[in-house]
C-alpha cells in the first residue's frame, strides 16, 4: 500500500445502489439460499469485496438482499400466525456506519480490521464493501499517521503496544447540505483505543501526535472534511473487553448527532449505537405504528433512549421510561431530550439500571413495553414475569398502593433511583398501575429471538400480531426483527378452539 507522508489522498468513493428494495415475502416465494452457480440476479446483490472469506465480518457472497435466515423467518411466523410477514433489504453496501477494528502489526505495515475467525490473527480489510466508504479512507489516514508516529503498534510481542482498537462512527447529519448529498458525504468519529491509564501517563505525548495528525489532514482545513472528532479511550486490560471506563474527547466537535426515528439522537461513543443506521431509522418508523397515540411506553435495554424519546415526538406518549445498565449512555439521552421539540409534554425519565430485576417494578404503569436486548435475548426473569403477567396484574389490582413505594428500600431500586433522569408533563395525570397490552421485541439475535418468542406463546398470555424483518447485516447471517404481541391468545387459536367445541356434541 503507498503511503503517502503529509497529504493523504482523501478521495470519497461513491456507491451506486443498486439492489434496494423492500419486499413482503410469503412462504410460497421462498428462494434456494447461496446458488453454488450464482445466476445473474444473485450477482447483482453479490458482496464484491476482495476480503471474503479472509474476513471472519461476511459470511454471504451472493443475494446480499436475501439472508439465508430470512426462509426459516417466514416459515416461523407463518407458523405462529403472522401470514404478512415483511423483510426490508435495506442499504447492502456501505451500510455500516460504526465499526470496531482491532491495531495490529507493525508502523510500516499497520493492520487495521478483524480477527481470523478463531484466532488472534487480525485481517487488514482496507476495501471493506460493508463499511460506509468513509470509514476505510480514515482508516487509510490512520495508517498513515501510525506510519510517521514510530512504535505506536507492535513489531515483536516484547515491543509495547499504544493503538489497541480504533472505533469509527460516521455521522450522516450534516444540516448544512441538501439531504441527498448527506449520507455519501459522513463524517467520522475516531475514537482510538490507547494501551494507557490516562491522559496522565508517560506516552500521552504520542496519542496527541496522532490526533493532530488525524484531525491537521482529515479536519475542517482539508478540501474534504473528513474527521468529525477525535477520542481517546484508555484501556490497560488484557481480556478482549475492547473499551476501558476512562473516555477523553481530545480534538474536533464533542457532540455527535444523527437524525433517526423523526428526532435528532446524540450518541456519546461510550453509548450503544446502532451499526446501521439507515436500517435502524426504518426499523423505527414502522415501530411507530404500533404505539397508541398518547401511550405509556417504558423501553426496556435503552441504550440512549433513541426509541423511547422517538416515540414521546411521534405518539405524543403520555409518558416514556427508559431502562438501561449502562451509565454511560445518560448524558446521550439528555442532550436528545434537550433537542426535542418544545411542544412536547410527556413524563420522560432515564434509569440507570438492569432490566432483570424485580422487571415488574419498570412493567408497571405502561400500555406498551418495547425490548430491545443483547444477542443473547431477554433475560430469565424478565421472560417470567411476562409469561405471568395476568397473574401479577390480578395481585396488584387486588391490593392498594404498595406500601414498597412510600418507604422504599431496595438498594437497587434506590440506586436506579438515585442516577434517573426525570422530566415532567405540564399536564397532571391520574397514577397509572396498568401492565402493558402490547409488547414489543426487537431483536438482533435470531436464535434468541425464537426462544424467548416460543416462551411467551407458550404461556397462552401473549400472541403475534405482526413481525417485519430487516437486513441490518447484509453479507452475514444475521437479521433485525421486529416483532409485535399482544396480550392473549389472538384471533387464530381462538378460532380453533371454538371449532372443536362445535363438534363436541355429536
Ligand atoms: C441492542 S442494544 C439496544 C440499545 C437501544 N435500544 C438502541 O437501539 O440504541 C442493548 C442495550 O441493552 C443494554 N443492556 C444489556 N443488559 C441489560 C440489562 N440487564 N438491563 C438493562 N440494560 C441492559 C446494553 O447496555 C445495550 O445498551
Amino acid at each position: 500500500m503507498a503511503l503517502s507522508f503529509f497529504s493523504p489522498t482523501i478521495a470519497i468513493p461513491i456507491h451506486r445502489i443498486t439492489c434496494q428494495a423492500t419486499t413482503t415475502l410469503s412462504p410460497q416465494r421462498v428462494s434456494s439460499p447461496l446458488p453454488i452457480n450464482p445466476n445473474p440476479s444473485s450477482l447483482s446483490c453479490a458482496l464484491n469485496c476482495t476480503h471474503f472469506q479472509s474476513c471472519s465480518g461476511c459470511t454471504q457472497e451472493y443475494d446480499l438482499h436475501h439472508p439465508v435466515v430470512i426462509d426459516e423467518a417466514i416459515g416461523f411466523f407463518n407458523k405462529h400466525g403472522v401470514k404478512d410477514f415483511s423483510f426490508d433489504s435495506c442499504r447492502l453496501w456501505g451500510w455500516r456506519c460504526r465499526a470496531k477494528l482491532a491495531v495490529r502489526g507493525s508502523s510500516s505495515k499497520p493492520l487495521i480490521g478483524l480477527y481470523e475467525e478463531g484466532t488472534h490473527n487480525i485481517v487488514d480489510i482496507p476495501d471493506c464493501k460493508a463499511h460506509h466508504p468513509n470509514i476505510n479512507v480514515a482508516v487509510e489516514l490512520l495508517k498513515q499517521g501510525l506510519f510517521l508516529i514510530p512504535h505506536l503498534i507492535f513489531l515483536q510481542i516484547s515491543v509495547i503496544i499504544y493503538v489497541l482498537y480504533v472505533q469509527m462512527a460516521v455521522t450522516t447529519h450534516d444540516t448544512s447540505l441538501p439531504v441527498p448529498e448527506r449520507y455519501k458525504n459522513g463524517k467520522v468519529q475516531v475514537s482510538l483505543v490507547w494501551n494507557s491509564r490516562s491522559e496522565n501517563s508517560a506516552n500521552t505525548g504520542k496519542l496527541n501526535a496522532l490526533a493532530n495528525f488525524l484531525w491537521a489532514n482529515g479536519g475542517p482545513r482539508r478540501k474534504v472534511h473528513l474527521v468529525h472528532s477525535v477520542w481517546a479511550n484508555f484501556q490497560t486490560s488484557s481480556n478482549n473487553i475492547i473499551f476501558g471506563n476512562r473516555w477523553r474527547h481530545l480534538l474536533g466537535e464533542r457532540d455527535f448527532w444523527e437524525h433517526i426515528g423523526g428526532i435528532d439522537v446524540s450518541l456519546a461513543p461510550s453509548s450503544f449505537g446502532q451499526a446501521n443506521t439507515r436500517a435502524f431509522d426504518s426499523l423505527l418508523r414502522k415501530l411507530h405504528k404500533y404505539v397508541p397515540q398518547g401511550a405509556s411506553v417504558v423501553d426496556l435495554y435503552a441504550g440512549a433512549g433513541v426509541i423511547g424519546l422517538s416515540l414521546v415526538f411521534s405518539r405524543k406518549c403520555r409518558s416514556v421510561k427508559c431502562v438501561e445498565v449502562n451509565k454511560e449512555s445518560k448524558q446521550s439521552f439528555e442532550k436528545t431530550v434537550e433537542r426535542l421539540p418544545t411542544n412536547v409534554d410527556s413524563n420522560i425519565s432515564w434509569h440507570h439500571a438492569d432490566a432483570s430485576i424485580e422487571p415488574t417494578s419498570w412493567l408497571l404503569g405502561s400500555d406498551v413495553v418495547v425490548v430491545d436486548p443483547p444477542r443473547k435475548g431477554l433475560d430469565p426473569s424478565l421472560v417470567k414475569e411476562l409469561r405471568h403477567i395476568s397473574a401479577i396484574e390480578l395481585r396488584t389490582n387486588s391490593s392498594k398502593r404498595p406500601e414498597t413505594v412510600k418507604d422504599e428500600k431496595r438498594p437497587w431500586i434506590l440506586r436506579a433511583r438515585e442516577a434517573a433522569i426525570q422530566m415532567e408533563s405540564t399536564t397532571v395525570h391520574e397514577e397509572n398501575q396498568s401492565l402493558p397490552q402490547t409488547l414489543i421485541y426487537i431483536s438482533c439475535g435470531w436464535e434468541s429471538f425464537k426462544e424467548d418468542c416460543l416462551s411467551l406463546l407458550a404461556s397462552k398470555e401473549w400472541h403475534l400480531h405482526k413481525a417485519h424483518g430487516f437486513n441490518f447485516f447484509p453479507g452475514t447471517q444475521s437479521i433485525e426483527i421486529l416483532a409485535v404481541f399482544k396480550r392473549g391468545r389472538g384471533a387464530s387459536t381462538k378460532k380453533k378452539k371454538s371449532g372443536k367445541k362445535q363438534k363436541k356434541p355429536h
